[in-house]
């Protein structure tokens, strides 16, 4: 197994930790336009093998040549946001990046599997489709495992209980308008809406929300540890083909009444990439808002057809 992670920032030398930690694949290349970066940051994590006893052969590059027969490629390649900025101000920027580092790694990875993390994470999704030519489901996007892992974590807080026992749904576009689903929370089985009033989840729903944006505000960057952790965590249920259900941005073909975007939806996910896209019973108002998730994101799709064209 071979793993190709395209951008070695924060975001990309974390994935690449994580999964070299996981100690469950050959290879891992590193793949930066910076020069030294990759190769430094790759020698780096070999160097800490002994220690954590991982036998992962990590590798740093800015030479496609060295993903070539990759399995799976992780795109996190891309400028990150600042405070005062929202994903969306990303778009033109990130599109032309992610466009091009798709392009020269499907070149040599035919098969592969592509999860995009790039911002804004469902139009780069959409675009990494395009370029890629790939079926859809071996394109998808991180954000779903990131988000809940936020939305478990602020309902472990509040209750005084263990992650580990918080179980969480939320589904739509990686912004303000994703939508959590507290009917769907549950500590070991028991819905959230029983142990917590109504104030307290709406607080937690809107914190989660605004997750991203809220450790933008306190660093002057995005996060890396809990996205690097999320992508990992997608590398190793197709690693393993251990039909995971998780949330991630996926291509819709009518499911929930959605077509042709990529957006936050439960997925089996094992070796085949999505396996299949779940659906389970929204009421109205929950319905209502994930439509309206999905007007952000083809309007997202919109701005930068617009945004291209007008540019040449
Ligand atoms: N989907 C999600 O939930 C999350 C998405 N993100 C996004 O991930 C992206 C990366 O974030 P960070 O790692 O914090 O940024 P960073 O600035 O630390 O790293 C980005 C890296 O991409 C590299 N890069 C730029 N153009 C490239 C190209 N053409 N080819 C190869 N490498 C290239 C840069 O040299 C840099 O090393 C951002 O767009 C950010 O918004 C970040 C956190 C969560
Ligand atoms: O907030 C950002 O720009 C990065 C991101 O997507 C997140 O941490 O959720």
């Amino acid at each position: 197994m071979k793993v190709t992670i395209i951008g070695a920032g924060n975001v990309g030398a974390t994935v690449a930790e994580c999964v070299a930690r996981k100690d469950m694949v050959d290879e891992i290349v590193l793949v930066d336009i910076v020069e030294g970066l990759p190769q430094g940051k790759a020698l780096d994590m070999q160097e800490a093998a002994p220690i954590h006893g991982y036998d992962t052969r990590i590798i740093g590059t800015n030479d496609y040549r060295d993903t070539e027969g990759s399995d799976i490629c992780v795109i996190t390649a891309g400028s990150p946001r600042k405070p005062g900025m929202s994903r969306d101000d990303l778009l033109a920027t990130n599109a032309r990046i992610v466009r091009s580092v798709t392009e020269q790694f499907v070149k040599g990875s035919p098969n592969a599997i592509l999860i995009v993390v790039s911002n804004p994470l469902d139009v780069m999704t959409y675009v990494a489709y395009k370029t890629s030519g790939f079926p859809s489901h071996r394109v998808m996007g991180m954000a779903g495992v990131l988000d809940t892992a936020r939305f478990r974590t602020f309902i472990a807080l509040e209750l005084g209980v263990s992650v580990r026992d918080v179980q969480a749904l939320l589904m739509g576009g990686h912004g303000d308008s994703m939508v959590p689903l507290p009917r769907y929370a549950t500590v070991s089985g028991v819905p959230i809406t029983q142990l917590l009033p109504k104030e307290k989840i709406e607080a937690i729903v809107e914190r989660t929300k605004f997750g991203g944006g809220e450790i933008v505000k306190l660093m002057g960057t995005s996060a890396w540890y809990a996205p690097g952790a999320a992508a990992a965590e997608m590398v190793e249920a197709i690693v393993k083909d251990s039909k995971r259900v998780l949330p991630c941005a996926a291509y819709v073909n009518g499911e929930y009444g959605l077509k042709d975007l990529f957006i936050g939806v439960p997925v089996r996910l094992g070796r085949n990439g999505v396996e299949e896209i779940i659906e389970v019973e929204l009421n109205e108002e929950e319905r209502k808002l994930l439509e309206a998730s999905a007007q952000h994101v083809r309007k997202g799709i919109e701005d930068l057809e617009r945004i291209e064209a007008t540019a040449g």
